[in-house]
């Protein structure tokens, strides 16, 4: 957030904003009414499908395209009454990494940010050298330099283009999808990149595609789809099933990214929702997956015993799953597993996933159907009357499953019964 205030109501002044944009190109409206706001030392990420109007957004944003109506300012000062080389001091961009064609060496490259710094005859001076040196480095492409840019990967050349617009040493970066051709190691390490740059002041708009990117490490989210803003705001906010289905048509489960409090999107495929109730019996995250996964195809889900604090018992509490839960190295009372038993007898089928623990041997042998998933839990249960399957596939596992055989038939686990996971 700023502390930079316009000195007399002490309200702090974006340092970009695009109030109510209208464009339209050829004859076709593209964006209406987009209002943008983004805070000095801020990230904020556009999402949202293809085509939705996210690079022409950015095109707007840095006044290479005119809108029809609104305004768009730059640390309070409209972007119509800046000069080009005045907005290139302001504002830096990245375009897609396929724009670059031209055979110059990496370094000739990333010089070319310096321009809005030159006079039309100047020479680069020293200053010019160190920024464009610094740039390449924290881009992590200064191993590049001397290589011509056509001789790069589509990866290595999108951080060129980063380089290329640090070098140009603005306060607003403005980033069309700067990790779509990266591996997961660079994406991350360029969006540390931008929210490190962001807490030294930097402000920074980009448009993302992954939605756990971007959940990540945005600041605020603009939802796009079809030209208009859907949603706009802290990521846990904007992105919600809602949202995600208005905007991109799709159904998504919603929940946290672990260790941290940003949402993770899992896109679903369409499927006819499981119209079953399903017990799932284990812990760790394999249980914690097949409960999100049971969940997020309709189902509805109880679950344990598990020990409180367990990654199976967080994803039942999130997503509001009933669960039967003892004190983490506790023993497992009757009580529980009484409960956890009479809700296995009471589910159209019993899944189990992770370990399982001695202690929910009579859960598991109170099902009428069962499902495992495989994995290191499987061998402890019964194997005759059990389909063993993956999480993603569970849906459709336990859909298929052949009719309950009669209960009175049912297996009991023989001998002693320990307490304990
Ligand atoms: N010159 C043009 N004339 C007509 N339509 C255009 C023109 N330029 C872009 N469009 C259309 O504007 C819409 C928005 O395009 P834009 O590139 O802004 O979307 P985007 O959200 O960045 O998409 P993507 O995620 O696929 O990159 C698209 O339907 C595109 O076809």
């Amino acid at each position: 957030m700023s502390d930079h205030d316009d000195g007399h109501a002490g309200e702090a002044i974006p340092m970009l904003e695009a109030n109510d944009i209208a464009v339209s190109l050829g004859g076709t409206q593209i964006l209406s009414g987009v209002d943008l706001t983004a805070e000095c030392g801020s990230v904020v990420g556009l999402v949202g499908p293809n085509g939705a109007g996210k690079t022409t957004v950015l095109r707007t944003l840095r006044a290479t395209l005119s809108p029809d109506r609104g305004t768009v300012r730059v640390a309070g000062e409209p972007i119509d009454d800046l000069s080009t080389k005045e907005v290139s001091r302001r504002v830096a961009s990245t375009p897609q990494a396929t724009t670059l064609s031209f055979d110059f060496t990496v370094e000739q490259t990333v010089e070319m940010g310096r321009t809005p710094h030159l006079g039309r005859f100047d020479r680069a001076d020293e200053d010019d050298y160190d920024a464009v040196q610094a740039a390449m480095e924290r881009a992590e492409v200064a191993q590049f330099a001397d290589r011509p840019v056509t001789s790069l990967s589509g990866g290595e050349r999108q951080r060129v283009l980063l380089a290329r617009a640090l070098a140009q040493e603005t306060p607003v970066l403005l980033l069309d999808e700067p990790t779509a051709n990266l591996d997961v190691n660079h994406a991350v390490r360029t969006l540390e990149l931008v929210a490190d740059l962001a807490a030294e002041g930097k402000t920074a708009v980009a448009a993302i595609h992954d939605l756990n990117l971007a959940a990540r490490y945005c600041d605020e989210l603009v939802v796009l789809s079809d030209g208009e803003v859907r949603a706009a705001g802290d990521p846990r906010d904007v992105l919600t099933s809602e949202t995600l289905g208005d905007a991109f048509d799709a159904e998504a489960l919603v929940t946290r990214q672990p260790g941290t409090d940003a949402p993770l999107v899992t896109p679903l495929p369409d499927r006819d929702p499981l119209d079953a109730a399903v017990h799932v019996v284990g812990t760790g995250g394999q249980a914690a997956a097949a409960v999100a996964r049971l969940v997020a195809a309709g189902s509805s889900v109880t679950v344990g015993v598990v020990p409180a604090g367990d990654a199976a018992a967080e994803r039942a509490r999130e997503l509001d799953c009933p669960v039967v839960t003892v004190p983490p190295f506790a023993g497992v009372d009757s009580n529980a597993r009484e409960r956890a038993t009479e809700l296995a007898r009471e589910a159209d089928a019993v899944v189990v996933a992770g370990d399982v623990g001695d202690a929910n041997q009579s859960v598991v042998a109170a099902a009428s159907r069962l499902v495992a998933v495989a994995g290191e839990g499987v061998p402890r249960i019964e194997s005759e009357r059990t389909t063993v399957t993956t999480v993603e596939s569970l849906p459709e596992a336990v859909a298929d499953l052949p009719p309950a055989e009669d209960r009175d038939e049912r297996a009991v686990p023989s001998g002693e019964q320990q307490d304990r996971y």
